[in-house]
């Protein structure tokens, strides 16, 4: 079938490539994979954001992002799918949920709101500069962004249809942070049958080193594959031939 005029995306490709891979290459297929970005907003990723004003590091982030530009260039050129999540609520925060929800609990957005009420109506808002994804990371024309309301991009979101629609069997996950929504939503992958891999260098965690550490060992063990930014981009390109 034809598509309409205008933007047109590369088509996906059916050679396969290896990608280098822990604990074992694994054989993909470009038109079977998609790339999802996770949470690259300012609130995880700029200086001023939310996960800065909470007091987690950010200091890799820049180099994060840089990498993840890249990912995202080699995936369009390959016709993967480029999948953004962005975490957030509305403005009024009936999307977080109140008292009654371990979200309103546990959310440190929410609590550094409550802790420093100058800050009320701006962390992880809809429409705030908070919530926005950084400007170096923008979706072009044929990406796809899906907006979510808890860690896990896979709870209360359209993507698991978005992604069995166009085919998609493996999954390949950058973003921030790596131990809670890249984590949590690699997991709900795995289990919808999804194979999984983290860039380990296109991510970055939301706590200490141990954090990036455990959440890497945690995928490589039990729910998918780890690999790298250049291993990607070269096993991809490579396939381009
Ligand atoms: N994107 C994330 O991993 N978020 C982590 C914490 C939060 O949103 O409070």
């Amino acid at each position: 079938m034809d598509g309409p005029a205008g933007y047109a995306p590369e088509a996906p490709r059916r050679a396969p490539f290896i990608l280098p891979a822990r604990p074992e290459a694994l054989r993909l297929v470009a038109a079977e994979t998609a790339l999802i970005i996770v949470d690259m907003q300012n609130a995880y990723a700029s200086p001023g954001g939310y996960i800065d004003i909470a007091g987690f590091d950010i200091s890799g982030t820049s180099q994060v992002i840089a990498r993840i530009g890249t990912v995202a260039q080699t995936a369009r050129a390959a016709g993967m799918p480029v999948i953004f999540f962005q975490n957030g609520w509305d403005p009024a925060y009936a999307e977080a949920g109140g008292p009654g929800s371990p979200n309103f609990h546990k959310s440190n957005a929410l609590k550094t709101m409550r802790k420093q009420p100058e800050l009320a109506g701006t962390l992880l808002s809809k429409g705030g500069w908070d919530y926005a994804l950084v400007d170096a990371l923008k979706p072009e024309p044929a990406d796809l962004v899906v907006p979510k309301t808890r860690y896990s991009g896979f709870f209360n979101t359209n993507i698991d249809s978005l992604l069995r629609a166009r085919g998609i069997r493996n999954i390949v996950f950058t973003g921030i942070a790596t131990n809670v929504c890249v984590e949590s939503s690699l997991r709900d992958a795995f289990h919808l049958e999804y194979f999984c891999v983290v860039l380990e260098d296109a991510t970055h965690a939301a706590g200490p080193d141990f954090a990036q550490k455990a959440a890497i060992y945690n995928i490589e063990t039990f729910f998918g594959w780890v690999s790298t930014t250049a291993d990607f981009c070269g096993a991809v390109g490579q396939a381009a031939g």
